[in-house]
């Protein structure tokens, strides 16, 4: 048996799964706080992550009804590009920067004018740096807080820090590592120039975790650990990744021809590939994949984080809200949603905040401004798909996951916006599936059992989930998506 984590923004999942005869035995989860400030601050306390953990890991092997002892191995997947930074004896030196925190925007337009443009980062990382990546926060700590700064002694990303408690190891994989903005994505090691000139007083030999292959474990369960789990000796740990690789891993998308869709508390758009991908849009992130390959992915930061807002604003359940979304006709009345209450990645605009635009007497509906937050959030992810270009110009079915795939009026919304075929895995956490589906590959190589042996045998495709896109609808949403667009140049010069 093993155990699949996945650390998301909002809780930390758990899933329980029987390789060998096929089966997803167990999900539990276990919510953590997102500490928000001023000048886009977003943090977490990694404190938080190990309490989730534990509790959920408790509770799926519960409702499982297996004991813990029967475990063979845990994977781990995260949240991308939290900086976590350690002192020398592991207790973080600051809350961990999130991805969606935009506080070290002026730090990120600073290093990528240092490093020589989006042609020097392109050329120096394969990918462009963005706000949410690890090396603007780590500039930021410097400049702000040279003290907690100065005491750095190993600088990890949310699920090495998992593994780390696990293991006692400080290790990392190329899929997580890609995000961080201090690694050669095409050369799957880390880039010592540019990690020196965001951070020259650190020594990158001490501070920066070894890069492991993705089917190396990391280590062994500290026997501390084992026995606070209840777990027998020589568990595993698999080298994990971020949340993104493991749930491509997680809906089988390991090889080329498919696209993953997340709808969690980002958006995200990615689609394997075997070689590194050299894309024409700076916002394409050439990540490594958690696999030995690469990940070409677009992430925004306003999906289910912006429709949670407008559906508490107005105090409805999500039953409620579903309802809402589904009285409002396509369009929402003219109602058009920049939803970008946390800034944005994709398309770049890490300052921009939220628009509600064309609010007559008429359309000024909660019905509408529901549907209107739920259509531009998923209008950002078809831009995203569109930037990705010939990555998935071929793929023919998204595999949606993330909490907001649970919504079947979201699920067509995005097969008839995308134009594509969608279907969800059975499973509610495709990245902590993925997880677990790494760590059974990394404990059962050496017997022959391949990646793709294990995606076969344990990704199941929930036939009920399934939707086409509906002609009609997919013509009707054309000039919609313009307007969404018109609406975006307006606002923002096309960004
Ligand atoms: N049926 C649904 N409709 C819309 N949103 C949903 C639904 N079920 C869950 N969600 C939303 O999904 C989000 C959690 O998604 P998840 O992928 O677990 O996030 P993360 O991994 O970023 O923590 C929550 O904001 C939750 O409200
Ligand atoms: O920053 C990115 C991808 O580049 C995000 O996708 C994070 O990895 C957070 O994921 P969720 O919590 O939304 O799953």
């Amino acid at each position: 048996m093993y155990i699949g984590v996945d650390c998301g923004t909002q809780s930390t999942k758990v899933v329980v799964v029987d390789v060998e005869r096929g089966g997803i035995l167990a999900e539990a989860s276990c919510p953590h706080r997102l500490d928000e400030g001023e000048n886009g601050r977003r943090e977490q306390a990694p404190a938080e992550w190990l309490a989730a953990l534990k509790g959920a890991f408790f509770a799926a092997l519960e409702r499982a009804g297996v004991p813990a002892s029967d475990v063979r191995g845990i994977g781990v997947s995260g949240q991308q590009h939290g900086m976590v930074a350690l002192d020398a004896d592991g207790a973080p030196v600051y809350p961990a920067k999130l991805w969606c925190d935009t506080e070290t925007n002026a730090q990120n337009i600073d290093l990528v004018a240092r490093l020589g443009g989006e042609v020097g980062c392109l050329d120096k990382l394969g990918l462009v740096l963005q706000t949410g990546y690890t090396a603007s926060k780590l500039a930021w700590l410097r400049e702000q807080h040279p003290n907690a700064y100065r005491r750095i002694d190993s600088l990890l990303l949310p699920h090495d820090y998992l593994n780390y408690w696990l293991t006692g190891e400080r290790v990392t994989e190329a899929g997580d590592a890609s995000g961080t903005g201090y690694f050669d994505t095409r050369n799957r090691c880390w880039q010592l120039d540019v990690f020196a000139e965001i951070a020259p007083e650190l020594d990158p030999a001490k501070v920066l975790p070894r890069v492991l292959e993705a089917h190396e474990p990391a280590g062994f369960v500290r026997p501390a650990v084992a026995r606070e789990l209840g777990l027998s000796d020589q568990v595993v740990v698999s080298s994990g990744g971020g949340d993104n690789m493991l749930g491509a891993i997680g809906t089988g998308n390991i090889t080329p021809g498919l696209i993953t869709l997340s709808l969690g508390t980002s958006g995200t758009v990615c689609a394997y590939s075997a070689t590194p991908v050299e894309c024409d849009s700076a916002m394409v992130a050439n990540f490594c994949s958690s696999t030995g390959g690469w990940l070409p992915l677009i992430c925004t930061m306003n999906v289910t984080s912006a429709t949670t807002r407008v559906r508490e604003l107005f105090g409805l359940d999500l039953a409620a809200f579903s309802e809402k979304v589904a009285s409002a006709p396509m369009g929402a009345e003219g109602v058009t949603v920049l939803p970008f209450f946390n800034g944005e990645r994709v398309p770049m605009l890490p300052d921009a905040s939220a628009d509600f635009l064309s609010l007559t007497s008429l359309n000024t509906t909660q019905a509408n401004l529901c549907r209107g937050v739920v259509e531009g959030a998923t209008f950002g992810l078809r831009y995203g798909l569109e930037l990705l270009g010939d990555i998935t110009a071929g793929a023919s079915q998204i595999r949606l996951i993330g909490g907001g795939a649970n919504s079947p009026i979201w699920r067509q919304m995005v097969a008839d916006i995308t134009g594509t075929q969608v279907i969800c895995p059975e499973i509610t956490d495709a990245a902590a599936l993925g997880a677990a589906l790494q760590v059974a590959w990394c404990d059962q190589r050496a017997n022959g059992v391949t990646l793709e042996m294990l995606c076969e045998r344990l990704v199941h495709l929930d036939a009920q989930s399934l939707a086409d896109p509906h002609p009609e609808r997919v013509a009707a949403y054309q000039p919609i998506y313009a307007r969404y667009c018109a609406a975006l140049e307006q606002r923002h010069g096309g960004a």
